[in-house]
């Protein structure tokens, strides 16, 4: 499929995600899609200075943004496989779960997985958010499940 016709597809999927910067967000660059098919788009630290992780270390790094989503979305927050690969940098929640009505400041929780300390400067792009579709179920509380033929074999039950 073309460009232009994913766009146009996106575009009929009726997204829209309004972004609010909060006061210690502002000269920041906002999320943006930084190739034309990207997935996710790069949220930024928010920190007033430098922050260092040291191995093992976890923090919760601000991106003095909020934003509200169409109802039926979620994003989601990922780590950035660069930061990964070279340091060992992820998110200990991965991935993220960013509700439609959360309307405070969104936070990646990094952790450093690398051997070697890490520091983040102010602005700088830490995780990435990819926006997908929500679907809630209707529970229903019954006495007995139907049987399958994997009953309750999981975990390893077919072979490595
Ligand atoms: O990486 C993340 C994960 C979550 N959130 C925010 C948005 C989300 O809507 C809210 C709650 O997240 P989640 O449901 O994962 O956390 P919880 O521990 O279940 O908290 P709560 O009881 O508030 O739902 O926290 C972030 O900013 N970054
Ligand atoms: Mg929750």
């Amino acid at each position: 499929m073309s460009a232009t016709a994913l766009k146009t597809e996106n575009a009929q999927s009726n997204l829209v995600v309004q972004i609010k910067r909060l006061p210690h967000g502002k000269g920041l660059d906002l999320p943006r899609y930084e190739t034309e098919l990207a997935a996710g788009c790069d949220v930024r630290a928010a920190l007033d200075a430098s922050l260092t992780l040291k191995p093992g270390e976890r923090f919760m790094v601000p991106t003095g943004i909020a934003i509200a989503m169409s109802p039926g979305w979620e994003a989601q927050m990922r780590p950035r496989s660069g930061l990964a690969a070279k340091f060992g940098i992820s998110c200990v929640n991965a991935p993220g779960t960013i509700d439609a009505d959360y309307r405070g400041e969104l936070k990646v929780i990094l952790i450093n997985h690398g051997k070697d300390d890490f520091v983040i400067e102010r602005g700088d792009r830490i995780g990435q958010m990819v926006f997908a579709p929500v679907f809630q179920a209707s529970f229903e509380e019954v006495d007995e499940l139907d049987e399958t033929v994997r009953g309750a074999g999981g975990f390893g039950s077919t072979g490595v």
